[in-house]
């Protein structure tokens, strides 16, 4: 059998020789197909090797739409002498006036805050000088699979490639970028919210100087040195191996101004702001795992009316996901962050489990009370201040906040008040009891003198007008507006 093959094979080599010898058009093809082959092999071998040269020879650097650095380095980019080349380009909306980078001034809004957008690069590529290197830029974007009916929009990347020697630029190339553009913005709060896994930045705004709230007592000076010691405490923490977070409670009756002192403290310690709807329905045991073990750098926490989510340890609603003890784990569990500054607040302090409270999740439990007459005189101070309106001196904001139910009333109410008649005391005075609900008649002469921390206002009316005043029994509002319009011929009040 073997030998019939070997004969077979033989007879045809036989004549293959012999056709390829004698006959040209077999010569020919042969050739042709050989030299094809050749140009294919020398076509896709130069491609192949230049991208191992490639691969061997640079550095890459990829970085994802979804990370934080993506939104400052695009930025900075666009800004670069390179990418005039790039034809291919983004507006973003969401950077800070403040912010350096390619910026086109729009004008100004009414506050007088310039409106500006800054251009990113979105595809293509351009080559960029930097400190003596070459780098290509190559920004690019992919449509996402729809989801149903919902598009989820666009996938970006952006990748920064150099030669090998040149990867040390890496560092100051971030760091260049970071300080000209997001790290050039100062008294600016960023606030982040979640989006799937991750953080995005959905909101900047100006940090709140802690000066412009005003509360009872020590509130703002106790929170502000608590954090502030809590920062510079690192090391102890370790030392003791006590885990290195802290929480706070901050409680009371709406409207007081528990969400700005979170606003306050993060401007004064220059942190940024995670907030965080515990109710939001794609909100899972997992997923809170997750993003608090992924908390950026340089942000508190935020939980924003946590009775609102859960009674006891019950879910509020049915839509809420979150379980009770998932929320337990994802505040201490191993994954929670290091360093982690926690805010909760409540309306409804007695709707909270304990265990959620207690110290190590929050450790400190600030009560943020409605107004006291102390605060009512600082607000009326901040929409009067002093010197400012003829008439309208430390006297009579006094008398006012003297007028005030201690505890009735909430900032809020008092802000939203004086914002409706700023520039105007004469409206202030006359309309407070609208404040205030009605004023009994025996209470004006000694409610002033109650003052819990001021002396009894020294208003000075004409003696005709204060002795008839007294006599007819009139609020001390009244008697301010008949004092006012008579010091100043009118309802006039110079400014
Ligand atoms: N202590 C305060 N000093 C100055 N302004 C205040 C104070 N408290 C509240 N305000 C003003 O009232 C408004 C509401 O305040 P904020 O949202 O911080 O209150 P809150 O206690 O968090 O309310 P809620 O419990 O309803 O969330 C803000 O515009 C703020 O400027």
């Amino acid at each position: 059998m073997t030998d019939f093959l070997n004969t077979q094979l033989h007879a045809l080599i036989s004549q293959l020789q012999h056709l390829l010898q004698h006959n040209e058009l077999a010569q020919g093809g042969l050739l042709l197909g050989a030299l094809g082959a050749l140009a294919a092999a020398a076509r896709s071998w130069p491609h192949r090797l230049w991208g191992r040269l490639l691969a061997r020879a640079t550095f890459t650097l990829e970085i994802d739409g979804q990370d934080q650095s993506f939104a400052w380095l695009s930025v900075w980019l666009a800004a670069q002498a390179g990418s005039r080349r790039m034809r291919h380009m983004g507006v973003a909306t969401r950077f800070n006036e403040s912010m350096g980078g390619l910026a086109l001034a729009l004008g100004t809004d009414q506050d007088g805050d310039e409106i500006t957008v800054r251009l990113i690069p979105l595809s293509g590529q351009s080559l960029m000088r930097y400190r003596g290197h070459w780098i290509l830029v190559r920004p690019s974007r992919e449509k996402n699979q729809s989801e149903g009916q919902r598009m989820l929009g666009y996938t970006h990347t952006l990748s920064l490639q150099m030669l090998g020697r040149s990867r040390h630029l890496i560092g100051p190339l971030l760091q260049d970028a970071y300080e000209a553009t997001a790290g050039a913005v100062s008294g600016q709060t960023e606030i982040y919210t979640p989006e799937y896994q991750n953080w995005q930045v959905s909101d900047r705004r100006r940090s709140r100087p802690p000066g412009s709230l005003i509360y009872g007592g020590t509130l703002m000076d106790t929170l502000l040195a608590d954090v502030g010691r809590f920062q510079s405490d690192r090391e102890w923490y370790q030392e003791m191996g006590i885990p290195y977070r802290r929480g706070y409670l901050l409680h009371g009756p709406p409207g007081n101004g528990k969400s700005s002192l979170v606003a306050a403290v993060a401007g004064a310690m220059g942190l940024n702001i995670c907030v965080l709807n515990l109710a939001t329905p794609e909100l899972s045991d997992e997923r809170l795992q997750s993003l608090l073990s992924n908390l950026p750098r340089r942000a508190l926490l935020l939980l924003e009316d946590i009775d609102a989510v859960f009674v006891g340890r019950e879910r509020r609603t049915e839509t809420v996901k979150l379980s009770f003890a998932g929320l337990l784990n994802a505040l201490d569990g191993v994954a929670a962050g290091e360093g982690r500054v926690c805010f909760l607040t409540t309306n409804h302090p007695e709707h909270l489990d304990p265990a959620l409270v207690r110290p190590g999740r929050a450790d400190l439990h600030l009560h943020v009370a409605n107004a006291s007459r102390e605060q009512v005189a600082g607000m009326l101070e901040r929409f009067f201040p002093q010197g400012q309106f003829t008439h309208f001196g430390a006297a009579q904001r006094l008398a006012l906040a003297g007028r005030v139910p201690e505890g009735h009333l909430s900032m809020a109410r008092l802000q939203e008040y004086l914002l409706e008649r700023r520039g105007d005391p004469l409206r202030t005075v006359r309309d407070w009891e609208e404040l205030c609900g009605p004023i009994s008649e025996q209470e004006p002469a000694d409610s002033a003198a109650k003052l819990p921390a001021f002396q009894t206002p020294e208003i000075q009316p004409p003696e005709s007008q204060g002795r008839a005043g007294r006599a007819a029994g009139l609020p001390t509002s009244l008697l301010l507006c008949q004092l006012f319009r008579q010091q100043t011929g009118g309802s006039e009040f110079t400014v």
